[in-house]
């Protein structure tokens, strides 16, 4: 198995609950992500976060990202696990926030010069644009970019002006075979870059994401002990998967790997219950 032991939380989520109008949508919400470290290498995290449709992902993404306070709780993120503000986590919607009456340097210049100084944006864009195969589409407005190139550049765009840590809300829908391996490939660009970088995704996709990810969080709907739905939808502890310890997390094909489609049967069952 491959070597790997913990640091400290690069994010935590104490306790949250979210309720709209009295009703109860996220119910008491703990979970942690810990700095991973594996020998010799720079290793990121990443977290597939899954759940049926409407059952509060996006609200717990932009409580996470600071975007909305939640009624009950606290986020805390980073070494210093201090409260979450916005604009410290990036944050890739699936609606890209690209400005398209601006060229794709100067959208990812924008974003950039929140955290650098103007030489140094400049720098760190050009890197970018190199990194993520952009080079030659910097002079294009967003409207003539490819959908693959328009989510890379979301993504540049969210790391160059985050702190670590990064969402991505359904990084794969819409793509073709090619174009979702163009961004299987950038998140792993992405976690691999620093290993304080930490990629949460949210997605329908459960083998793609589940071959990417080291932890999965499952949100779903408890019982009482009489059988009756619970309010709210929570991350219980039985549905936070540690991939690392299983033996599934970094394997370069483990999508091949039968322990691995089996996995994934009973993450599929345990989303249909949930
Ligand atoms: N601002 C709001 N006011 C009232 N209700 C809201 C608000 N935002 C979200 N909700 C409700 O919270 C619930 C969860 O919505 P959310 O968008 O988080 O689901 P989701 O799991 O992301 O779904 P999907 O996978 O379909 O995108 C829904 O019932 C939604 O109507």
């Amino acid at each position: 198995m491959t070597p790997y032991f913990y640091k400290e939380p690069v994010l935590t989520l104490d306790n949250i609950s979210m309720s709209f109008g009295g009703e109860l949508v996220l119910r008491d919400i703990s979970a942690q992500v810990l700095d991973v470290v594996r020998p010799n290498m720079k290793q990121g995290q990443v977290v597939g976060f899954y759940g049926r449709s409407g059952i509060g992902k996006s609200v717990l993404c932009r409580i996470m990202a600071g975007l909305v306070a939640p009624s009950k709780g606290t986020v805390q993120v980073g070494v210093e696990q201090e409260p979450v503000k916005p604009g410290a986590v990036g944050f890739v919607q699936q609606r890209y926030p690209l400005f398209n009456h601006r060229t794709l340097v100067d959208n990812l210049l924008v974003a950039a010069e929140r955290k650098y100084n103007p030489e140094e944006a400049r720098q760190q864009v050009e890197s970018y644009l190199e990194r993520f195969c952009l080079t030659p589409h910097r002079k294009k407005y967003p409207a003539h970019l490819s959908g693959g190139q328009r989510q890379r550049a979301a993504i540049a765009q969210q790391l160059l002006c985050s702190d670590h840590l990064i969402l991505l809300d359904e990084p794969f829908s819409g793509l073709d075979i090619a174009m979702i391996d163009e961004v299987k490939k950038i998140i792993v660009e992405v976690t691999t870059m620093d290993e304080l970088n930490t990629v949460i995704i949210v997605s329908h996709d459960i083998v793609t994401t589940t071959a990417l990810a080291d932890r999965l969080w499952l949100l779903g709907y408890e019982r009482d002990a009489a059988g009756n739905l619970l309010p709210g939808a929570t991350i219980n502890q039985q549905h936070q998967y540690n991939l690392a310890e299983m033996g599934l997390a970094w394997h370069p094909n483990v999508e091949a790997e039968p322990e691995f489609a089996q996995f994934v049967e009973e993450i599929k069952e345990e989303i249909r219950q949930s």
